[in-house]
């Protein structure tokens, strides 16, 4: 059998005024958006960390640090494909991804579909293999005060 290796990745990214909201690759009209050096696509970076945390690669500040004026306002989906080299180069896929994003409002429901197709491509992962959920906080702490999102997200990889 080969070897199974788990990951898990945490990530929150503030909701301020001028900034897209941008979450698995999709554009969610809303009168907020995300702040960060890249386009701060929560949902993605917590995959990245699930993955690159499975592989023992350590995070994505590490392969993508906010000092380096080449990953300003970068498309996180970029990093998304890069994360998945990373393990392929050392025998790593995916086996399956499952994500939580915390988030009060907007409500993501309707737009996940298109962010499962999105991420979904980028780890060249059949839709049975990649899960994403949204769930409210019922309006307590930081995020149900709508200060930002934050997401939850765990992976399977396995060794060729
Ligand atoms: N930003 C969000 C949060 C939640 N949803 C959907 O609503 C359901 C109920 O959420 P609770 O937090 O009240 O449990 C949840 O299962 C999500 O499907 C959403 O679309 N967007
Ligand atoms: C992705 C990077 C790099 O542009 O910037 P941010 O968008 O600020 O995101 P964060 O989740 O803080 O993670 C790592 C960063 O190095």
């Amino acid at each position: 059998m080969s070897e199974l290796r788990i990951g898990h990745g945490f990530d929150v990214h503030a909701l301020v005024a001028e900034r897209p909201l941008i979450l698995g690759g999709v554009r969610i009209p809303f009168a907020l958006g995300l702040a960060g050096h890249s386009d701060a696509d929560v949902l993605i970076h917590a995959i990245c960390d699930a993955l690159l945390g499975a592989a023992a690669l350590g995070d994505i500040g590490r392969h993508f640090p906010d000092s380096d004026a080449r990953f300003a306002g970068v498309d996180s989906r970029i990093l998304l494909r890069h994360c998945r080299e990373l393990l392929a180069e050392r025998g790593w896929q995916p086996i399956n991804v499952d994500a939580t994003v915390v988030c009060q409002r907007p409500r993501l429901a309707e737009h996940i579909p298109s962010m499962r197709r999105n991420l979904c491509d980028d780890l060249q992962l059949g839709e049975d293999r990649l899960n994403i959920k949204a769930t409210t906080t019922e309006h307590l702490g930081y995020t149900g005060r709508g200060e930002g999102i934050a997401t939850h997200a765990v992976c399977l990889i396995a060794h060729d």
